[in-house]
């Protein structure tokens, strides 16, 4: 819940001087991105704004306190803000900042800004003291925010120093409207206005002036000034001796004298007990410090100008001024010391009482009051956890007793919890194995499933399949229907453990089951989970259609529970990438990869290198080695600056090893075969990726035999288990090694099967990167009209997908590489003196590529009797007799050129 006092422009305005030279140059403020208001303490900055943004409808005002440097909580407030000066128009962007479903601010930012787009008129976002947030974190966000925001938009910021934000930039740029404390300083005219409100007599102009001078128009000095001149007529002359020279920082010993010893005890005690209270009202005041009626004493302060501020338009909520309330809370420190605790409880109490229950921890954790704390905990930690305060949590757990946890072990599973959310493995383990060693009461049924179900999680994110089966199992056979979280966990965890063992029939019931239950208990993060899950069980089936259907479901999932900005949405992006781009769909299929990048964006660079590695499988598609090769890089450096799950390295080793086949580079190849694991069995379909990369490499290298083996065992496995996508991609690379071992008819035969399993599938680009042996077969198999009529289209289809994109196979032959060529000091002798034309160049070009004369006169476009006078012609060049030895002298002249011919 967010404090409505934090969220309001202070109100009371009457009694304030209305300072027309500065209004007026706030005139023209609509045409900034950034107002920036800075100077000392108290010098005006709120009131003046606040002025300022009394007539104006389209406001935001965002108070900031020192909790607001926590990232999450400030956009919460931030959003807010907006939402209050749109009028609730972007709700999707309020819903992902309240249950704080997004990966970091910025791009909950975008979204703010995409809902901000239909927003036509002018809009105020007004951030009232920046200069508490130190969190580098924000300011970064912030920046982004004035990149990025739309033009009718225009931050206000108030600051008492000047914030981080790339000011210098803006001003250059003249986007940025600015005043100082040089234009905040009060007028003599400002100061005599000032004076003729607050103090019954009036005040001579010379003197006012002086005044005035004396304390170089300090507006925090002049109010101080009014005040103990009321409270002991006629001191306002030695107040200004006093005050003059002085600043905010030497303020205490003059707050100290000037307005605490002059009030009464009664109001002296007030102001030092309700400073404790970041915000206050009615109900809050009463109970802490026991005041009768407390709306009543607060406007009673208010009036006397003891720096309270009145907070929202209905005047419940109030606040000190910042400068004053830390100085009463030091104070109350010093002087109330043996109170504080009792102090700090009861407005714990009252916090709790009105539904606050982060501001009631703030003061139990104050209060030191262990017990409160506990039960405050005991009774709210979840729906905290499930907003993220994880900081405010951990912080909590960690100032209560080891025994006060272990008596209460629900909180011992939160802090187990806290670990496993930030990816502290190990520590779970050993955090709970303690608890249930030391604990004194017998540990119940529920719990010990509690625990197992969280073991679970662990062991599964461990890579321990046999240890997270037997604690899921155990979990759900512990817990009762109403541990509902519990159980969820356990069953998601069992449908991965049947996912690892190659059960993907029983995979898939399971995690149907936990969407089933996910969604009923409206836990949105475990039924995303399980549509992810269900979609890669049925890809591995070979049901791409299926798979996307469910894909389908996913992304309405995220959309009506604004999941956008959960980092799992990168996961159903990058399975949506590597659907598309098996289907060859490969510039929807590098938007989805990259989609996936731009959710991460917030985290370590690491989380995206799966995505990094669809990117680069789309160039490799496309047959853009140098493309495939800059992003390489970038995937390599990632991979050795990192540790990652087996699956994710060998996702990211399959495209190198691609890369290595298409460049013909043996001695990496190599060099990864010697160190690359060798798991035992490949049983499910992580696994089989593993072993086809070595398969691949092993052609690559020659080791027919081995990859031989590699693959048979493969495609047993691949069968036996229905992993009917693995066995097409499996069969597409013994189509590679019978071919590469001049086994045609093998070849053909698997090729055949190949083709026919994709009419299931729909793999296209798995054969289109196999590249020209694999457009030389189709071609064969097209003019032998061997395929039934589907594959046959599909085929034609994938040969269209190899032209388009391998052109680079015979631009080899284009004028800037003859000319190379012919310069070259190996060029034989008779090319040299009876050079082709270029015509002749691009014709052995698709000789030397598999095609056919019918085929070649199709692709240039011209008659089939002009090409073969292009062949007789480029034959008796090259002093060549037949096909067979054109190709020969092709393959030479490009390797002389240091090409990896085929
Ligand atoms: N226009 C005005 N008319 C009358 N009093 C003013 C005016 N501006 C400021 N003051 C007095 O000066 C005090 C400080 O003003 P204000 O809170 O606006 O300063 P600030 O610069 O925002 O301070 P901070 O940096 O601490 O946030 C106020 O309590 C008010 O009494």
């Amino acid at each position: 819940m967010l404090i409505p006092s934090k969220l309001s422009r202070p109100v009371r305005l009457e009694n304030t001087v209305v300072r027309d030279r500065l209004l007026s140059r706030l005139g023209g403020a609509g045409n900034y991105r950034l107002v920036l208001v800075t100077s000392p303490a108290g010098y005006g900055k709120t009131t003046l704004i606040s002025q300022w943004a009394a007539d104006k409808s389209d406001i935001g005002w965002f108070s900031l306190d020192e909790g607001d440097n926590q990232p999450e909580r400030f956009a919460s407030y931030l959003v807010a803000a907006l939402q209050q000066a749109t009028g609730g128009h972007c709700s999707r962007s309020e819903a992902m900042a309240q249950k704080r479903q997004y990966a970091s601010l910025s791009s909950l930012f975008s979204q703010l800004f995409i809902e901000l787009a239909e927003w036509q008129q002018p809009l105020w976002l007004i951030i009232d003291d920046y200069h508490l947030i130190s969190n580098p974190a924000i300011h970064d966000a912030m920046r982004f925010f004035l990149r990025h925001q739309p033009d009718n938009l225009t931050l206000v910021i108030l600051s008492r120093n000047l914030p981080q934000l790339g000011i210098a930039n803006l001003r250059v740029r003249e986007q940025l409207l600015e005043i100082g404390s040089q234009q905040l300083a009060f007028t003599h005219q400002e100061a005599k206005q000032f004076f003729d409100h607050r103090l019954s007599a009036p005040i001579e102009t010379a003197d006012c002036q002086r005044l005035c001078d004396d304390v170089a128009g300090w507006a925090t000095a002049l109010q101080l000034i009014a005040l103990s001149a009321r409270q002991n007529s006629g001191a306002a002359h030695y107040s200004a001796r006093r005050l003059s020279g002085i600043n905010a920082s030497h303020l205490t010993d003059y707050l100290v004298d000037e307005v605490l010893n002059n009030v009464d005890d009664d109001t002296r005690r007030f102001l030092l007990t309700s400073s404790l209270l970041r915000s206050m009202n009615d109900a809050l005041i009463v109970r802490v410090t026991g005041a009768e009626n407390g709306q009543m004493r607060l406007e009673e302060i208010e009036r006397q100008g003891l720096f309270l501020q009145r907070m929202d338009g209905s005047g419940e909520w109030f606040s000190y001024h910042p400068l004053f309330g830390s100085f009463l809370r030091q104070r109350c420190q010093w002087e109330m010391a043996t109170e504080l605790p009792l102090l700090h409880r009861a407005a714990a109490e009252s916090w709790m009482a009105q539904g606050f229950p982060s501001e009631a921890i703030h003061h139990a954790l104050a209060a030191g009051d262990d017990m409160m704390l506990r039960d405050i905990l005991l009774h709210h930690a979840w729906e905290l956890f499930h907003q993220s305060e994880l900081s405010l949590l951990e912080n909590s757990l960690k100032s209560l007793p080891w025994e006060t946890l272990l008596e209460n072990p629900r909180l011992v599973l939160l802090q187990a919890w806290l670990m496993q959310s930030q990816h502290r493995y190990g520590e779970v383990n050993t955090l709970l194995a303690r608890a249930e060693q030391e604990m004194k009461q017998e540990i119940d049924t529920t719990l010990r499933g509690e625990f197992d179900a969280l073991r679970a999680q662990v062991a599964i994110n461990n890579g321990d399949p046999n240890e997270a089966d037997r604690l899921a199992r155990s979990a759900l056979e512990a817990l009762p229907l109403a541990s509902f979280y519990g159980q969820i966990v356990a069953t998601s965890v069992l449908g991965e453990v049947h996912h690892c063992a190659g059960n993907l029939q029983q995979s898939l019931a399971m995690m149907q089951e936990t969407e089933a239950m996910a969604r009923r208990h409206e836990v949105w993060h475990y039924a995303l989970w399980s549509l992810i899950q269900q979609s890669e069980i049925l890809f591995a089936r070979g049901f791409l259609q299926a798979a996307w259907d469910i894909q389908e479901k996913a992304f309405a999932l995220i959309h009506e529970q604004h999941l956008e900005q959960l980092p799992l949405h990168e996961f159903l992006l990058r399975i949506r990438a590597q659907l598309l781009w098996a289907w060859g769909r490969l510039d929807e299929s590098e938007s989805s990869a990259r989609g996936g990048m731009e959710v991460l964006s917030g985290y370590q660079p690491q989380q995206q290198l799966q995505c990094l590695a669809l990117v680069v499988q789309n160039a490799l598609a496309r047959g853009d080695i140098d493309n495939a090769r800059s992003h390489l890089n970038r995937l390599e450096n990632l991979l050795g600056n990192g540790a990652y799950h087996s699956d994710w390295v060998s996702n990211a080793d399959k495209v190198r090893v691609i890369y290595w086949q298409m460049t013909g580079d043996r001695a990496a190849a190599a060099a990864w075969l010697r160190q690359t694991p060798k798991p035992d069995f490949a049983r499910n379909h992580f696994l089989q990726g593993q072993w086809r990369n070595i398969a691949r490499a092993q052609i690559l290298l020659g080791e027919y035999d081995e990859a031989h083996r590699v693959l048979e065992e493969l495609n047993a496995n691949a069968r036996a288990l229905e992993l009917m996508s693995d066995l097409n991609r499996n069969l597409l690379l013994l189509n590679q090694l019978y071919w590469q071992q001049d086994s045609k008819n093998e070849a053909q035969r698997v090729l055949i099967e190949a083709l026919n399993l994709a009419g299931g599938t729909g793999f296209l680009s798995h054969f289109v990167i196999e590249g020209e042996t694999m457009a030389q077969q189709l071609r064969q198999l097209i003019q032998l009209n061997m395929l039934p009529e589907l594959d046959q289209h599909r085929a034609q289809r994938i040969l269209r997908e190899i032209n388009q994109h391998h052109r680079h196979k015979f631009a080899h032959f284009d004028e800037n590489f003859v000319s190379r060529l012919l310069n070259h000091p190996q060029v034989p002798e008779l090319i040299r003196t009876s050079p082709l034309t270029q015509r002749e160049w691009q014709v052995l070009g698709l000789i030397y590529s598999g095609y056919s004369n019918d085929q070649i006169a199709g692709e240039l476009d011209v008659a089939a009797t002009t090409i073969k006078t292009h062949i007789r012609n480029l034959y008796q060049k090259l002093g060549v007799a037949h096909r067979q030895e054109a190709v020969a002298q092709a393959r030479q002249l490009l390797q002389m050129m240091g090409y990896n011919a085929l």
